[in-house]
């Protein structure tokens, strides 16, 4: 099968790589270094999922028709890459694999005439070097749309990427994306200090500052009348009582995270965004919970103060201590 993927950075290079191994012809969007060393060298992978070199075609836009494209950007690139492949993702299933809530609505909107569906993708990966990817985790990826059964669009995408790396079409797509994004809690602290996510939950005090942040999420969740999807051992029930639960019973959930991710140290895409000078997706990610309490009628301080710590670091360019962190977030953390 003829397969795009527009945005070949940790989680798009990853898609790619896997994809080409079992068989499709896969044609990738690239830019800079990033594109001279897949023309030159192929994508390499590595890690979880074993290696691959990818003989790929490669430029900064699509150039043949394909029959299905991943959409793997930034949130804040996605416009951007969806008006410049528009032509040639019209008619067919585009897949937008995105942290956050905005991602599929979004592409919805911009593409109309397509079948949009959104994936939530579990492992983690790594860009190395121009060219080089790295799987630090494997997990499932699960494929849908809207709060009802997957579209047809879902299922059959997630039976062509199955092939690839474990994929699976699930109900409550909108449920899961907000799972995904008290998930996705972890991100801000490995930004603002440099550390690994492990390293992070490791540390008592990032952890008791990421554990109120993930129960004020939580929280904000409900006051939507959001029902939360099943993923990553969390569901809606267990995610009911930690946003109530007194903190050192619901740090469970940050060691639950620590202990799925495994050994090999993950920096969080937000991190990586950082390291490479790039501006990170902290306003999809924290942001969205601060705009989500806004149309709660309330406050998520705890999230909007870590927004503006990855902010911070992005300016300067300068990581915090835990122990910095500590002490700019005791006003917030009780
Ligand atoms: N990395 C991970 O472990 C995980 C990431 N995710 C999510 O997956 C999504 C992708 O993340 P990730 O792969 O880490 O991000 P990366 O930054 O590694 O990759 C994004 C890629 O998109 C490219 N890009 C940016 N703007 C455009 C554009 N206008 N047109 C075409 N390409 C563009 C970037 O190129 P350039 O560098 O030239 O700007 C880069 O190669 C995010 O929403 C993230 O939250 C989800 C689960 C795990
Ligand atoms: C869950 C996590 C941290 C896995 O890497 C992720 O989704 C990300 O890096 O954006």
């Amino acid at each position: 099968m003829r397969i795009g993927v527009i945005g070949t950075g940790a989680i798009g290079g990853t898609i790619a790589a896997l994809l080409d191994r079992v068989g499709h012809l896969v044609e990738v969007t690239a830019r800079g270094a990033q594109l001279e060393a897949i023309r030159a060298d192929g994508l390499r992978l590595d890690g979880g999922w074993g290696t691959h070199t990818a003989r790929v075609a490669a430029a900064e836009t699509l150039r043949t028709g394909p029959e299905l494209a991943f959409l793997c950007t930034k949130a804040q690139d996605a416009a951007a890459a969806i008006r410049a492949n528009a032509d040639l993702l019209d008619g067919i299933t585009v897949v937008v694999v995105q942290n956050g809530l905005a991602g599929l609505r979004e592409a919805q909107q911009l593409l109309p005439g397509s079948d949009c569906v959104g994936a939530l993708a579990l492992y983690a990966a790594s860009f190395l070097s121009p060219g080089r990817v790295s799987v630090t985790t494997t997990a499932n990826t699960y494929l849908g749309a809207g709060d009802g059964p997957p579209p047809a669009a879902a299922v059959e995408a997630a039976r062509i990427l199955d092939a690839a790396m474990p994929a699976f079409a699930i109900d409550n797509f909108t449920g899961a994306q907000w799972t995904k994004l008290i998930v996705n809690q972890i991100n801000a602290l490995p930004a603002i200090t440099g550390l690994s996510a492990q390293e992070v939950i490791g540390d008592r005090r990032l952890r008791a500052v990421l554990t109120a942040s993930l129960q004020e999420a939580t929280r904000i969740g409900y006051a939507r009348g959001v029902r939360y999807g099943s993923i990553q051992g969390l569901d809606d029930r267990l995610l009911r009582v930690v946003a109530r639960a007194p903190r050192w019973a619901a740090q469970g959930v940050p060691l639950l995270m620590r202990r799925r991710m495994g050994s090999t140290p993950n920096p969080g895409s937000t991190l990586q965004s950082i390291r490479r000078g790039q501006l990170t997706e902290i306003d999809y990610l924290n942001g969205a919970v601060v705009d989500e309490a806004r149309a709660a009628g309330q406050d998520a301080p705890i999230n909007a103060a870590l927004t503006a710590l990855v902010h911070e670091v992005e300016r300067t360019g300068a990581f915090l201590t835990p122990a910095e962190v500590a002490e700019r977030m005791r006003p917030l953390i009780s």
